[in-house]
């Protein structure tokens, strides 16, 4: 009797972060209901919050042929893990990465078909480079964010780069190919903002991306309507480019279809590290339709005290009612988050705060009106599947392109860039749920549709994904 061909197997790796992994284990578990054989290499901070918060045990038990690869991210356990600690993550994962995938690729039970790496990390193509193996990347942020950190040696030729001040701030930038009619210097990804261009994070993120060309294809989680002049600008650098989201959609999609090999799990897929406070679900039932505005800063964005005061009176002066994700280490000084004495009433009428929420089902609740965002890539996506018109106060990295794109390209919201005061909170809080409710409720129900044609059977994503599993089924197995 024939022994039956094993299925390609694919290490996928992503930087340990909760909006990097989200994304990442979204494919991983999609390419898994395709038949492949998965490795998931995970930080063991964040595999333990998983197995607490997501169910992970449950759902990815049921492939035989999926392992998680537990590593440590450099940190130790008990590190705060807030927005400054990427910079030892990025060395400590680079010093053991030779190693770990010499170990993986040894196994002789299973042979490594190729390597989806976060395209954060592509010095993993040089160590793959020497065992054989093939890596795709995937880069988690938006394709304007990713062709703006491409162009970086364009911006410094032409003279966009370096940024000469604070008055600088609002020049537009003109050679970030596609992107020309929206882009000012205060736009650009924020390790942009440095006067010395031998910054460490400049240089990290400009050389990882420049690497991406030595891949052998690129993964982007956005679709090709949300993203054309720029997608069109990338595809002429990266011929082999696979955009497959919004991930989030797609992974509910293609599970709800009846074309899959492998039955999907009875639960639904949460990737969250942190434990969901369901009681705003409740809360958000007794609101009236479309009156409130969930505020969200994402997994990492700290706050200082003065920026959290700002938005406490931001919100309850816009009059609205608001659920608000204030997560235990929000605050940048480990201080207290408690609300101000005098605004304890009007919050306790209007308001609703939880350590972490689930946001998707928060996204698409009847009740929400708008998001007030960081513009985190994930949350971004999220909305836009949702329909629903942002307020962004983008915090940092690539947030500050994805918010331009929501006030610029896509007209679907307001950015407040730059500034933190109760004024424009409320101002723009109201310009959302009130005055331009209309208008951009009708721009945000447009992008929906979009997102959906994308990920559903026939549409661009979903194409996209079917060719890239073809893809690496072609390829040859290290032996
Ligand atoms: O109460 C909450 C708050 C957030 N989330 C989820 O957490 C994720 C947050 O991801 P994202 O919006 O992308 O923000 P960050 O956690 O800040 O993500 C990091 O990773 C992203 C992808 O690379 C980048 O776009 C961001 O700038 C970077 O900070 C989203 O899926 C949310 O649904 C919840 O489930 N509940
Ligand atoms: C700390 C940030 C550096 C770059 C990473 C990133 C990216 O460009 O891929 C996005 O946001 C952050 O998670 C990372």
């Amino acid at each position: 009797m024939d022994t039956p061909l094993a299925p390609p197997h694919v290490i996928v790796f992503p930087l340990a972060a909760q909006g990097h992994v989200n994304s990442m284990l979204k494919l991983a578990e999609l390419l898994a209901y395709s038949g492949l054989r998965i490795t998931f290499i995970n930080s063991e901070y964040i595999h333990h919050r998983l197995l607490r918060h997501a169910n992970i045990q449950a759902r990815f038990t049921a492939f035989p042929d999926f392992r998680f690869k537990i590593i440590s991210d450099g940190l130790p356990l008990d590190h705060p893990r807030s927005s400054d600690h990427f910079m030892t993550i990025f060395k400590y994962v680079k010093s053991i990465t030779k190693q770990l995938l010499e170990e993986l690729v040894s196994a002789p039970d299973r042979p490594v078909t190729c390597i989806i790496a976060d395209g954060i990390l592509t010095f993993t193509i040089d160590f793959a480079g020497d065992l054989g193996v093939p890596v795709i990347a995937f880069r988690t942020i938006s394709a304007g964010s990713f062709w703006a950190c491409f162009c970086i040696p364009r911006m410094i030729e032409s003279g966009d780069l370096p940024i000469k001040g604070d008055e600088d701030m609002d020049r537009v930038v003109t050679s970030v190919l596609g992107m020309e009619d929206i882009l000012r210097c205060r736009d650009l990804p924020s390790f942009c903002r440095v006067a010395d261009l031998s910054d460490w994070t400049l240089q990290y993120v400009t050389t990882q991306t420049l690497q991406t060309t030595r891949a052998r294809a690129l993964i982007l989680n956005s679709f090709d309507r949300l993203e054309g002049p720029t997608i069109s600008q990338i595809r002429t650098r990266f011929p082999n480019l696979y955009t497959i989201g919004p991930l989030h959609s797609h992974h509910k999609s293609r599970l709800s279809s009846s074309s899959l090999p492998s039955p999907p799990p009875p639960s639904p897929a949460s990737n969250s590290i942190w434990e969901v406070d369901r009681s705003c679900i409740s809360w958000l039932d007794k609101q009236p339709p479309k009156s409130v505005i969930y505020v969200s800063f994402g997994s990492i964005t700290t706050l200082n005290r003065q920026d959290f005061t700002e938005f406490w009176y931001g919100l309850v002066n816009s009059g609205r009612r608001f659920l608000w994700v204030v997560r235990p280490d929000s605050l940048a000084e480990g201080g207290s988050s408690a609300v101000p004495e005098e605004l304890r009433e009007a919050v306790a009428e209007r308001g609703c705060v939880v350590g972490w929420a689930p946001q998707e089902e928060v996204l698409h609740h009847g009740a929400v009106a708008a998001f007030l965002t960081h513009s985190g890539w994930n949350s971004t996506l999220e909305s836009v599947v949702a329909g629903k018109p942002m307020v962004c106060w983008p915090f940092f990295a690539d947030q500050q392109i994805n918010s331009r794109l929501v006030s610029h390209a896509w007209k679907v919201g307001l950015d407040m860039k730059d500034v933190c005061d109760r004024e424009v909170v409320e101002r723009m809080v109201n310009g959302v749920m009130g005055e331009r409710q209309e208008e951009f409720a009708a721009a945000a129900g447009d992008l929906a549709r979009m997102a959906r044609e994308a990920t559903s059977e026939g549409g661009s994503s979903w194409g996209n994904l079917d060719r890239l599993i073809e893809d690496i089924r072609s390829m040859k197995p290290s032996s």
